[in-house]
């Protein structure tokens, strides 16, 4: 029994893991993301060449985020991360209407891919939820912690 009542207080205290594969096209703000989120302010991005990988916390969880390279030649690579994901953020500059037809061959693209077919897929549109105003990074997590909590 005591046993049974300290691994429920151990379940509720610790720390859940979540991780999570943030695409998208380049420079729709998605190094930006983590980044804001961790230090609280926006740093300088250069364009991710393969896959960065942060770690956040909020709340109880821990988000564990990679971040792939939105570069049409480095696209591709993203495919390494697809097995196990069960999280996918996919990020969009809303702001740029000019590629919104290539924005939605991208989540078409990924909607097909059979490794993903279980995966929660959110949409982040970003650029309106500016990040470099802090606005709606932590609606964000919420809504991440929501997903983790049906799962
Ligand atoms: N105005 C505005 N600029 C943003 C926002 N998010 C990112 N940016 C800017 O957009 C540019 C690209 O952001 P990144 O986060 O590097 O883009 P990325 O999606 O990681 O791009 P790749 O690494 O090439 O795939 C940077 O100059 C950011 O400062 C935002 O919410 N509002
Ligand atoms: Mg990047």
């Amino acid at each position: 029994m005591g046993l049974t009542i300290s691994s429920f207080f151990s379940h509720l205290f610790d720390k859940k893991q979540m991780h999570i594969l943030m695409v998208g096209l380049d420079a729709a703000g998605k190094t930006t993301t983590p980044y804001e989120l961790k230090l609280g302010e926006i740093v300088t991005t250069i364009p991710t060449i393969g896959c960065n990988v942060e770690g956040v916390d909020y709340k109880n969880i821990c988000f564990t985020v990679w971040d792939a390279g939105g570069q049409d030649r480095i696209r591709p690579l993203r495919k390494n991360y697809f097995p196990n994901t069960q999280h996918l953020i996919f990020v969009v500059d809303s702001n740029n209407r000019e590629r919104i037809k290539e924005v939605a061959g991208e989540l078409q693209k990924l909607l097909l891919v059979d490794e993903l077919r279980e995966a929660v897929l959110l949409l982040f549109e970003n650029h309106t939820t500016c990040i470099t105003q802090g606005t709606g990074l932590y609606e964000r997590l919420d809504q991440l912690s929501k997903e983790f909590s049906k799962c």
